[in-house]
């Protein structure tokens, strides 16, 4: 478990700022949901994180240490909205899964280390509910809940202290999205990764964190502990992002 800090983080894409100057802190072993309407830089945010936004000012630091740009299987994960964004659909799930895992420490007897990695990456698919004996599969043999569950699994395998989430329940039916969001509650409490979670959903997002932050056009324009950010908005843009969500009214 690590904590996340951005500073004065900054996104450009040529002329145009997606990111424009964010501090945020995601604390040691907190979740932490970053809402906003479409197009404000949520995702830009994220993918930031792990080198894959045009970073262009300010520093990502983990456990206070800035972080490289492009980290290989470095402290921070990001699982994206669509499965396929980071599965390869030639490669199995098993060894999808095992290539993530860090490098193993040199092994005397030959294929000993390729077993002990197929053990592990089973280990991974069995924490996040797939059967094991079924790693043989390739993602398009699988249903978009699944496919989700491996996405997480391939992130999980990489050990990060840090997990970016990025909407990852839109693009899943209704009926499965509460089971993949019940997984990530458990996988959090149990591994204790540090969560920054994106959603446009604040009914999920009120669900999960413990902090909410709130962006609008590339800024972060509010940013405090879930219950009061969510029942006492003190931005316009935070209440004009609730009256869009009637189940969030306890007594209508
Ligand atoms: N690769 C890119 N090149 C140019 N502009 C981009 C790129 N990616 C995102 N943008 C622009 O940056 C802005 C922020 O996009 P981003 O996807 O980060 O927002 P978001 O809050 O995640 O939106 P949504 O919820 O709709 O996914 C948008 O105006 C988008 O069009």
């Amino acid at each position: 478990m690590s904590s996340l800090e951005l500073r004065q983080l900054r996104v450009r894409y040529g002329r145009f700022t997606a990111v424009d100057g964010v501090d945020l802190m995601v604390p040691d072993g907190g979740i932490t949901g970053l809402v906003g309407g479409s197009g404000c830089g949520k995702s830009s945010l994220g993918r930031a994180t792990v080198g894959l936004a045009p970073i262009t000012g300010g520093q990502i630091l983990v456990d206070g240490t800035p972080v490289a740009h492009r980290p290989r299987r470095g402290p921070v994960q990001l699982v994206f909205q669509s499965p396929y964004a980071s599965l390869d659909p030639r490669m199995s799930i098993g060894a999808a899964v095992a290539e993530a895992l860090p490098p193993s420490r040199w092994s005397p007897r030959p294929g000993a280390t390729a077993r002990a990695r197929a053990a592990e990456a089973a280990h991974y698919l069995e924490l996040v509910g797939l059967d094991p004996g079924r790693a043989s599969l390739t993602p398009g043999e699988l249903s978009g809940g699944q496919r989700q569950r491996v996405a997480l699994a391939r992130a999980l395998a990489a050990r990060p202290g840090v997990l970016v989430a990025d909407e990852i329940t839109s693009a899943l039916d209704v009926s499965v999205q509460g089971a993949v969001l019940n997984l990530l509650r458990r996988l959090q409490r149990e591994l204790r990764f540090s969560l920054l979670f994106i959603s446009h959903d604040l009914a999920v997002v009120r669900y999960l964190a413990d902090q909410v932050a709130v962006m609008d056009r590339g800024r972060l324009v509010e940013h405090g502990p879930a219950d009061r950010v969510l029942h006492a908005p003190g931005h316009a843009v935070t209440a004009s992002l609730l009256s869009c969500v009637p189940t969030l009214e306890e007594n209508p």
